[in-house]
């Protein structure tokens, strides 16, 4: 492996949407790239980055490539702003998106153009890497003179779905006409024997057309397309959808799962992170405190028989289907580790009801259950313990559980988490979709038959995927192959 901080080496900015699921996979790029010899200064936002600080091992992680550093811009959130990642609504994400535009982009124009990077050691920028939704970012690359490569970090399907959304809107499919939810859309090829009206990226729910989140992904997919490559983290699991896409990208690397890759680069070079402190080193940029002691209490469990409860950052959930989900899980008589970010739960009520049912609760789950507030997720959904995955269909919990080999329930929240649960049920039949409906009888059923009634046919396609996974990170594989191809075309840049 070459070692990065020489001048030779080609310099790459990578710069993230601001939120956790994006940073993640954004950061994982970034050590796979230095793991390969490339410069790499990465772009946080201010407040995330110094949460990043706060959780994680930077020095042990990076401390050995000389060629990596971290920057920072404003992000325009006040001190008195909740430290909350969540959504609790449309407007927060409408407020974001006014963030971006107002504060951010102008923040990472002035890095890119002054002087700060230009008498950089390592060279001036050669190439941006900026997430898919930032399309500002292509704008400063075409400024600077130098190629951009647009990294969506969600699933192909949903990519695929952004771009015909015009035609849908054309064809009157959006905004939906009836409450029939399960109405088939048919103008989605590839699609049109399974997708449903309750299938698409949630923001395809608005009643207005004008919607500024519906109006933010089309507008920025549409952009993306001036990009010089593109990038995203899937397989062939997605072949189908992987072509049409290239109609739009012709230049486009897959080079899913990324936590595979890395970790196999990593292997390579026999190197594997430890801490001299009690921050992690895992390879996801936790802006939560990742707690450890609940792979102490799954040493101590059955093989496979956890169920493994984590709706991701950004999701968050009314009191009400906190309990459903939980009665639920109680009664599926399996037991649980579930993950509980600080301030997911949407306000407090003091229901005498509510508060009754919680103290009965949390006695029963003291029998079979464990909850705590950030998990190591890749290490727990590897555990021998953990035998299915309760998850809310973000794309890189979706990747980790294929990898992982690990059946899925799931409980989609937002964007295009509509869209993957429905292929992990109907195309790959990895799991089930409990989409729009958390009652604790549905729980139960879908836990159950994960857990036992399905298990056999499940487990079957599960190891198929997570060997097809495997496969496309190893050296003859295709995503192995893409990312070589990205190296060549970062080095051509330089
Ligand atoms: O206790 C936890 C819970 C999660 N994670 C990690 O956090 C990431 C979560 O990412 P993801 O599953 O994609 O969910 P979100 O954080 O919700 O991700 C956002 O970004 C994704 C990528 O674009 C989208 O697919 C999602 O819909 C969007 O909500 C994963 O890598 C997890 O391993 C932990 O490390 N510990
Ligand atoms: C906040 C959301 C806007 C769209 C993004 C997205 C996508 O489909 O690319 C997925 O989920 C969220 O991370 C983003």
């Amino acid at each position: 492996m070459a070692k990065t901080g020489s001048l030779t080496s080609p310099h790459v900015v990578i710069f993230p949407f601001p939120i956790q699921g994006h940073i993640n996979s954004m950061l994982k790029l970034a050590e796979v790239l230095c793991l390969s010899g490339i410069n790499v200064t990465f772009i946080n936002t201010q407040r995330n980055h110094s949460r990043y600080l706060s959780f994680n091992d930077v020095q042990s992680r990076f401390g050995r490539f000389p060629g990596f550093c971290f920057e920072t811009i404003p992000d325009g959130l006040s001190a008195d702003q909740p430290r909350s990642a969540g959504f609790r609504n449309s407007q927060d994400l409408v407020n974001m998106l006014h963030r971006l535009k107002t504060v951010v982009r102008p923040g990472f124009r002035e890095l890119l153009t002054s002087n700060r990077l230009k008498i950089d050691t390592r060279g001036p920028v050669s190439c941006i890497i900026a997430d898919g939704i930032l399309g500002f970012a292509i704008d400063v690359a075409e400024e600077l003179g130098i190629p951009s490569i647009s990294f969506r970090t969600s699933s192909a399907c949903s990519s695929w779905i952004y771009f015909c959304l015009t035609k849908l809107i054309e064809n009157g499919d959006i905004p939906f006409k009836d409450e029939d939810m399960d109405r088939l859309i048919k103008n989605v090829p590839e699609m049109e024997s399974f997708l449903r009206c309750r299938d698409l990226p949630s923001f395809c729910r608005a009643k207005d057309l004008n919607h500024p989140s519906l109006d933010f992904v089309i507008a920025e997919t549409s952009y993306s397309t001036r990009a010089t490559a593109h990038l995203l983290n899937t397989f062939d699991i997605e072949a189908p959808v992987i072509s049409h896409l290239r109609a739009y990208w012709p230049n486009l690397y897959t080079i899913g799962p990324l936590n595979s890759l890395l970790n196999t680069l990593r292997s390579r070079t026999a190197y594997s992170p430890h801490s001299s402190s009690s921050k992690s080193v895992s390879s996801n940029a936790s802006l939560y405190e990742e707690d450890r002691s609940c792979m102490t209490w799954l040493d101590k469990q059955p093989e496979k028989s956890v169920v493994y409860v984590s709706f991701g950052s950004i999701a968050m959930v009314s009191r009400e289907q906190w309990l459903e989900i939980w009665y639920g899980l109680v009664n599926s008589g399996h037991r649980f580790l579930w993950v509980k970010p600080p301030d997911s739960l949407l306000a407090k009520d003091d229901e005498e009801s509510h508060v009754q049912a919680e103290t009965e609760l949390i006695e029963a789950t003291k029998e079979r259950g464990y909850t705590m507030e950030w998990a190591p997720q890749e290490e727990v959904l590897n555990h021998s313990s953990v035998g299915g995955f309760f998850t809310h269909s973000g794309w890189n919990s979706t990747l980790e559980s294929m990898v992982a080999g690990v059946p899925m329930v799931c409980w989609p929240h937002l964007a295009d988490q509509q869209i993957n649960s429905r292929y992990v049920s109907e195309v790959w039949k990895i799991g089930m979709d409990m989409k729009d409906n958390c009652n604790r009888l549905t729980v139960e059923k879908l836990i159950r038959d994960m857990m036992d009634v399905k298990r056999e046919e499940l487990m079957k396609s599960t190891a198929k995927v997570a060997e097809m996974a495997r496969q496309s990170i190893s050296r003859d594989g295709s995503s192995y192959r893409n990312y070589e191809g990205l190296l060549e075309f970062i080095r051509k840049s330089c």
